[in-house]
């Protein structure tokens, strides 16, 4: 550990911190600073955030109370004076993965507001929401900072062309709302000026759930949960920008990881939540770190020579142990685990609480300890020699597999905010290290600029556009 703190302190760990915190221009190659922890800040006194940026978060923030109350409330109501009862996010990447996992998480606290996420440009994906959807009580919140977004705007068309057969145009202002950054797009979509949420460049699609973005959250589990997830969050920043880096949780996660990843070559990580409400919480991760942290160029653009982003995957337990387990306990891969586990049980199934929590306990002491040829001896006196020395190596644990251990009191929205900033300091952390850009994404780019001349490709007489031979069939079978 020593070594790795070492290591921190040559990279300057503490210099970046400060610069993200003080909104220096961190994404060089956006040209943008890198916010977030501005919108969960009560101190007023930091360089940006002490200035315009801060006027501007209070004044939405209490844009989305007054809205969300109304909502809720049933103070504002559909076209035909019902009471919203749904609500559908129109959204994809952090437009969606943050809420949509945040709103299932805190599933407990939330009022009778149904919410639904449309994200895939999938037709049958659109349909199988909107088909059980009553348009005079739906509201639909378009999220997209961009506003340009393939899938939104495609969902959204399709969404408002349904919504149209029921209602006439003047109806669009009660039941769609926007957050983007792109007012101009949103405008033109239909959505009146005072229905749009203002989203900011200087915060990035995977960490936005805290902005704007949120405000499906906002409506599920009312304003003043959706504060205390802020506050959460922003205890977890103070303890990352304050406790020296033996005592800071998310620089002593980002450095283990390092050490797995760099020196003993684990080529993935795993997240297990042990608790069904985080079901979407790898799905989340694997966006806010892969999208962060797969990068191949340093901060000079040169490629690196050393192994960047780790791939993460996981799924909750006790579920993932009868699926995939077998391969972390005996399997060729080294593959560290992170268990998040809460004492208390929302409901009081404490019999249920007792074997969710050991079990997890458990996983991890068989992952350390492993099981010796001599313990599998001693167990297995029942058996002929023949028998045991057949079946033996098979039942030995080779252990010394590693795990971390984050046990929290209990599933509140204090307690979810903290841990969401937890992890996406551990994202800064370890890109600061690596020395990449994790704020920017442009390996997305090139999938969605072919797709754009392949739909081109699809939708004319001839293949248009230069194609190698297997993608030219692949079009021509399609078109057949
Ligand atoms: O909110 P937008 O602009 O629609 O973008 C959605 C998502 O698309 C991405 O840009 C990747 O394609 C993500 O970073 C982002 O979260």
């Amino acid at each position: 550990m020593n070594s790795l703190y070492n290591l921190a302190g040559e990279v300057d760990l503490e210099d970046g911190i400060k610069k993200q915190f003080c909104g220096e221009t961190i994404n060089e190659t956006e040209d943008r600073a890198v916010l977030h922890t501005a919108l969960r800040s009560k101190l007023k006194t930091d360089t940006k955030v002490g200035g315009a940026i801060s006027k501007q978060i209070a004044k939405t923030k209490e844009k989305i109370k007054v809205f969300v109350e109304a909502i809720i409330s049933s103070e504002r109501k559909g076209f035909t004076g019902k009471p919203f009862t749904d609500v559908v996010n129109i959204g994809i990447g952090g437009s969606d993965l943050g809420p949509m996992m945040v709103v299932e998480a805190l599933k407990y606290y939330k009022n009778h507001l149904h919410l639904h996420f449309v994200s895939n440009i999938d037709g049958d994906h659109v349909q199988e929401v909107i088909k059980s959807l009553n348009p005079e009580t739906t509201l639909f919140v378009i999220v997209s900072k961009s506003f340009t977004t393939q899938e939104t705007i495609t969902n959204s068309n399709t969404i408002r062309d349904w919504f149209l057969k029921k209602a006439n145009k003047e109806a669009i202002e009660r039941h769609f709302v926007a957050v983007s950054t792109n007012i101009q797009k949103a405008e033109e979509f239909g959505i009146q000026r005072d229905n749009i949420f203002p989203m900011w460049d200087w915060v990035g699609g995977r960490f936005s759930l805290w902005s704007t973005v949120g405000i499906s959250i906002a409506l599920s589990i009312g304003y003043k949960h959706f504060e205390e997830l802020l506050d959460g969050a922003g205890e977890m920043d103070q303890h990352f920008l304050k406790m020296p880096f033996p005592e800071n949780i998310p620089v002593v996660l980002a450095l283990i990881s390092v050490w797995y990843n760099n020196f003993l070559g684990a080529e993935s990580e795993v997240v297990i939540p042990y608790t069904q409400y985080l079901k979407y919480f790898p799905y989340y991760l694997q966006q806010a770190v892969m999208e962060s942290n797969g990068k191949s160029r340093d901060r000079n653009g040169d490629r690196v020579n050393y192994q960047t982003g780790t791939i993460v995957w996981g799924a909750t337990g006790t579920n993932a142990q009868h699926a995939f387990f077998q391969l972390i306990h005996q399997g060729t891969k080294l593959i560290p685990v992170d268990f998040i586990g809460f004492k208390e049980p929302l409901y009081g199934y404490l019999e249920h609480q007792d074997k969710l929590i050991s079990n997890m306990l458990a996983q991890a002491e068989a992952l350390m300890k492993g099981k010796t040829v001599e313990e599998v001896v001693e167990e297995s006196q029942h058996l002929s020699a023949e028998e045991l020395n057949k079946r033996l190596p098979f039942k030995v644990f080779e252990g010394n597999k590693p795990t971390n251990m984050l046990l929290i009191k209990r599933l509140t929205p204090k307690n979810l905010g903290a841990l969401l900033a937890l992890y996406e300091h551990k994202i800064f952390v370890q890109g600061y290290i690596w020395n990449i850009f994790s704020y920017d994404q442009w390996g997305v780019e090139l999938g969605k600029q072919l797709a754009g001349n392949i739909l081109d490709d699809i939708r004319s007489q001839k293949t248009i556009s230069e194609h190698d031979p297997s993608t030219k069939s692949l079009i021509q079978f399609y078109k057949e």
